[in-house]
């Protein structure tokens, strides 16, 4: 059976009165896999364990379907959990450590060779049961760990940073299988990770946690399009989003944005759907553009100039930053022969179908909009994608 997962009003106080997570609300639904993303400290590890009811909830309920399990055993609640450590026993096979939850829940020795058997062959580890973990690379021991998990058939599969231990090569291989299995399996599913990539390619909805609390969820699209705050708009993408602060100044229906070294100046529909979400008419702001939304030079709005400091080639695009009266500014450009040289003074403009992130001092999203520039005309409209 797939259930959904709720956490309501949910609080973690530790011992000393450190408030870990700070009253919660979530809804996963049936089948769902969600990732709770952000930086070290934030409360994903806690929210997670809440749930799988290995940490006391202080205050507020977790609810699995329609049962609140904060009084449940973890063994009662039907969630199963992946660590990043793997935690296999490293004296049983492959088999055996797949067979454990079964062989303690007292299930008969045929159904468990059939149950570890369908597995096992679903993870591809059909060849390696008699193998003890020594004997297993990394991506098969984190797969025997999974098979161990999903042996029961758990409405709820927990996974802490299942991926962290393993090569880059490897994370990536497992981050598409991993999502896979769990499609197949069902499972309503927490993924725990810091890693944004990790958590734009394998939720369905992400998470961003900040500080105990929830400061986004939603897709990965509106997250990485709309970004609610400004530590959303930091934490998710890479390279990270440009953050450039001044004030903002509106005049009739036309908004200036401008701070050391750089400006953009507002008009038409985009600049009046901005300002109706202005407070004032003059106030300090933080706007954000992303990396891959500016160019060197170019037809689009100019935004500054300075020094190119340095240029890191990814390979199909190359990272340059640019030193705008002291603020590094990050663009990067799809381009293998034209490069900037490193000292060169180069002029930061603004692509056509740049999105252009306002945030206030409180680090609130207000809005954003969209140049639209079209062959000698640079025009804004607003970008009400997901607001
Ligand atoms: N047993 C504990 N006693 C006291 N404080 C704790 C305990 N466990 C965690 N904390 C604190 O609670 C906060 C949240 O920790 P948690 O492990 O949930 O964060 P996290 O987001 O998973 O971080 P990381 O990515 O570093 O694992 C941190 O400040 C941490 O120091």
């Amino acid at each position: 059976m797939t259930l959904a997962v709720e956490a309501r009003d949910l609080w973690k106080t530790y011992a000393g009165g450190m408030h870990a997570v700070k009253g919660i609300n979530f809804r996963i639904e049936p089948g769902e896999l969600v990732v709770l993303v952000g930086g070290s400290g934030c409360g994903k590890t806690t929210t997670l364990r809440m749930v799988a009811g290995l940490e006391r909830i202080s205050d507020g309920q977790v609810l699995v379907g329609d049962r609140v399990v904060n009084d449940v055993h973890p063994s009662k609640r039907g969630v199963s959990l992946v660590f990043q450590n793997f935690a296999l026993y490293p004296h049983k096979s492959a088999f055996k450590n797949i067979a454990f939850p079964l062989e303690s829940a007292g299930v008969s020795r045929d159904e468990i060779r059939r149950r570890v058997n369908e597995v096992a062959e679903m993870l591809e580890l059909g060849a390696h049961l008699d193998k003890t973990p020594d004997g297993l690379s990394g991506g098969q021991q984190q797969r025997v760990s999974l098979g161990r998990a999903i042996v029961r058939d758990p409405d709820v599969l927990l996974l802490d940073e299942p991926l962290s231990n393993l090569d880059a090569r490897l994370r990536v291989v497992m981050r598409s299988e991993l999502k896979r299995i769990q499609r197949r399996v069902g499972s309503t599913a927490i993924y725990v990770t810091h890693d944004q990539v990790e958590a734009m390619t394998m939720g369905d909805r992400i998470v961003v946690m900040d500080a105990g609390q929830i400061a986004q969820m939603g897709t990965p699209a509106q997250v990485y399009l709309t970004p609610a705050t400004l530590y959303v708009a930091q934490t998710i993408g890479s390279p990270a989003m440009n953050l450039f602060t001044g004030r903002a100044s509106v005049a009739a229906d036309k908004l200036s944005l401008s701070g050391q070294g750089w400006a953009i100046n507002i008009s038409g529909d985009g600049a009046r759907a901005l300002i109706a979400r202005l407070p004032g008419a003059d106030m300090s702001i933080t706007a954000g553009i992303r990396p891959e939304d500016l160019d060197l030079g170019g037809v689009g709005a100019a935004l500054g100039m300075g020094p190119c400091v340095t240029a890191e080639p990814l390979g199909s695009e190359t990272l340059y930053n640019i030193d705008v009266s002291g603020v590094t500014c990050r663009v990067l450009r799809r381009e293998t022969s034209v490069s900037m040289p490193e000292g060169q003074t180069a002029p930061v403009h603004l692509r056509s179908g740049a999105r252009l992130h306002l945030f206030g001092a409180d680090g609130l999203r207000i809005g954003g909009t969209v140049l639209r520039d079209s062959i000698g005309h640079v025009g804004w409209a607003p970008d009400e994608s997901f607001v």
